[in-house]
């Protein structure tokens, strides 16, 4: 995609953003959407270029999100449930904890987000690695309900379906708007980035095992309370039957029913130990209430009552126990007491086993619940004893329920009843262990420290193997300009077509050895050479001119002398401790191997040079135009007089 048409995307996607934003927190106003409003708001001043305020709002989003995120690490010994709870009250009457806060992983992915633009979403701050831990936060909050199948977490994790979809639209811009700067280190990063996000990967799935562990094991802890709640109800149910029982016995001893004083001598003792039972009455054989205990005015009231007109619904566990054939309890009723309650009818028979009535024992369940509940602390939750549809006794706080519900039947008699426990969410959240978030944090903040370092590792390595390329193509190209240098001094030096020191070289010598006595110097030319070039051509002149090059070259330097190529078809030689009688002998030499080499004229005849040589043998310094000339001189005595031959001048002549 074209750099201009990316812009423009990553644009517009965080305008969009930031309209649904806006949106939404308009309808649902909360930390989550607040902080992503901001963010939307950051990314567009990133996008435009405005860095300060960018920075600006990704900083109020980590602020904002930072006391949530503590609230979810530190341990609620440091910073209790019960303060937050008091906070966000403080603020809103209705809030809860969660009113102050984003869900978890919410949390962690809009600070990585923001974290990812603070650091200006450079490569080698980690801001790539950032934005991809969100984006697996963002997955992962995805995927979130199908990791819990049957359990519903006490934390939030996740956020709503259109957060998560906002989100995940900013952090694509984000993205694009970043691309062009992390392409250029794609060798580096590369490796980085998936290396490190195993890491990432792996905390994650650390954290989600950690923390349904935690969850599972609290789940466990909290079911625990109901459980028992309802031992110690069953054990009271029991109790409380077995001594109505001995109580109903002991009238086998005597053969009358028992008298008012006798009743209440018998039902004090059983009725302190179980202030539940409102009345312990002893019903005649036609369901009247004889006798009642204790004496308050209500039960005073219910004397001579016939049970059977009085209170049809218990006639079914009344009839049987009157009968003398079996105890019974009646279902959840209201009591004549005005309550809700159970009566238990026990049969009372005299010595000769005749049924003479029956004992109603009747039980009160608030009184029952109370008497069970005090022992609890009420700020842990709801407690609920219903029957069926009927709620018998609610215990505890009732605001802010958490989301597990318990139920344990329990039987009282015949009945079964249903305990049920809710605790309280912030109870549940105070039990909670830090240490899976904990883990979480650790994880990323690790996985961010091995992405500097093998990024700053991988940068440094292939800058050094860059260094080294670009030191072997620098002493490459130190090499060819050396070699490209020393042709240049070559040819400066050297002429072109004979390969022999030119006039220049030739000067530059003469400077070097102008001290050395006796110094000769020699000045040569080739006999007739436009003829060669007339009637043989030019090439054939060339190749002479080389030929006799060589072998003067070879000859001079022989005898620690120069051989140059002086101009056209003339050649000159310095000869350097050689005195007139031996340069003379050389030049000449040097004439007799070129008549040697066959070299000829179109017409057979040998090639011929003539010299004119000069010597030096005053210490004094000499004039080197002078002694050219002297030189020249005696090469045109020898052209004049017959060429082919050597003629010397004296430089001081
Ligand atoms: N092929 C060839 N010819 C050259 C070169 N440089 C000079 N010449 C020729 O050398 C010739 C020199 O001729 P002249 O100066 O008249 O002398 P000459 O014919 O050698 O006669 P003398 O010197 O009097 O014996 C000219 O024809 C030049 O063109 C060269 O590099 N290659």
């Amino acid at each position: 995609m074209p750099q201009t048409l990316r812009s423009r995307f990553a644009l517009t996607l965080a305008i969009v953003v930031m309209l649904g934003a806006t949106t939404l927190l308009w309808v649902t106003p909360g930390m989550t959407t607040l902080a992503l409003w901001l963010l939307a708001l950051a990314n567009l001043a990133a996008m435009r270029g405005i860095w300060p305020l960018a920075c600006l709002l990704a900083f109020g989003v980590l602020g904002m999100l930072a006391p949530g995120m503590l609230s979810y690490l530190l341990p609620e010994a440091w910073l209790p449930t019960a303060s937050w709870q008091r906070l966000a009250e403080h603020f809103l009457p209705d809030a809860t904890t969660e009113t102050l806060r984003a869900p978890l992983l919410t949390t962690v992915a809009l600070q990585l987000t923001a974290l990812s633009l603070i650091l200006q979403l450079r490569a080698r701050l980690g801001a790539p690695l950032l934005s991809a831990s969100a984006a697996l936060l963002l997955g992962l909050q995805g995927i979130e309900p199908a990791l819990y199948p049957g359990f519903s977490p006490l934390l939030d994790y996740a956020t709503s379906w259109p957060v998560l979809i906002l989100h995940a639209a900013l952090l694509t811009a984000q993205v694009v708007h970043a691309l062009p700067y992390w392409r250029g280190k794609r060798r580096y990063l590369a490796v980085t980035l998936w290396s490190t996000l195993a890491v990432v990967g792996f905390s994650l799935l650390l954290w989600q095992q950690l923390h349904l562990h935690a969850e599972r094991a609290l789940y466990q802890r909290a079911e625990t309370r109901v459980q028992t709640l309802a031992t110690q109800l069953s054990r009271e149910i029991t109790a409380h039957l077995d001594a109505m029982r001995r109580f109903a016995r002991t009238w086998e001893l005597q053969s009358t029913p028992p008298s008012y004083a006798q009743w209440v001598q018998q039902a004090e003792g059983y009725q302190k130990d179980f202030d539940y039972l409102i009345n312990m009455a002893f019903i005649t054989s036609d369901s009247g209430i004889r006798q009642v205990y204790p004496a308050t005015p209500l039960n005073l009231s219910t004397l001579g009552l016939r049970l059977f007109d009085a209170q049809p619904a218990g006639r079914r566990a009344l009839e049987p126990a009157l009968n003398g054939e079996r105890e019974g309890s009646t279902d959840i009723i209201q009591l004549l007491q005005g309550e809700r309650g159970m009566i238990h009818y026990l049969p009372v028979k005299n010595e000769q086993q005749a049924p003479i009535g029956a004992a109603a024992m009747v039980i009160s369940f608030p009184q029952l619940a109370d008497t069970l509940f005090k022992q609890l602390t009420d700020a842990e939750g709801i407690i609920q004893w219903h029957s069926d549809e009927q709620i018998l006794a609610v215990y505890g706080d009732t605001r802010h329920p958490g989301p597990w519900i318990y139920h344990h039947q329990v039987m009282l008699g015949d009945k079964a009843l249903t305990l049920s426990d809710r605790p309280r969410r912030n109870y549940l959240l105070s039990q909670l262990p830090r240490l899976p978030t904990l883990s979480l944090v650790l994880g990323l903040t690790f996985a961010y420290l091995v992405y500097l370092v093998i990024y700053s590792f991988k940068r440094l390595g292939y800058q050094h193997r860059a260094m080294l390329q670009s030191n072997t193509s620098l002493q490459q190209e130190i090499r060819t300009r050396s070699q490209l240098q020393r042709e240049i001094e070559w040819l400066a030096s050297h002429d072109e077509l004979t390969g022999i020191p030119n006039r220049r070289h030739f000067l530059d010598h003469v400077s070097a050895h102008r001290s050395k006595r006796p110094l000769s110097l020699a000045l040569f030319d080739i006999d007739h050479f436009k003829r060669v070039n007339d009637q043989l051509g030019h090439l054939v002149g060339d190749d002479y001119l080389a030929h006799i090059a060589l072998l003067g070259e070879a000859l001079m330097e022989q005898h620690g002398g120069i051989f140059a190529r002086y101009g056209g078809e003339e050649f000159v030689a310095l000869l350097p401790g050689l005195n007139m009688d031996a340069a003379r002998k050389l030049a000449d030499t040097l004439r007799l191997q070129v008549i040697d080499t066959c070299l000829t004229h179109a017409d057979g005849k040998p090639i011929t040079l003539s010299a004119g040589v000069v010597s030096v043998t005053d210490p004094q310094p000499f004039d080197m135009t002078r002694l050219m000339q002297t030189a020249d001189k005696a090469l045109y005595r020898a052209k004049r007089e017959g060429r082919n031959q050597i003629a010397t001048g004296g430089i001081d002549d």
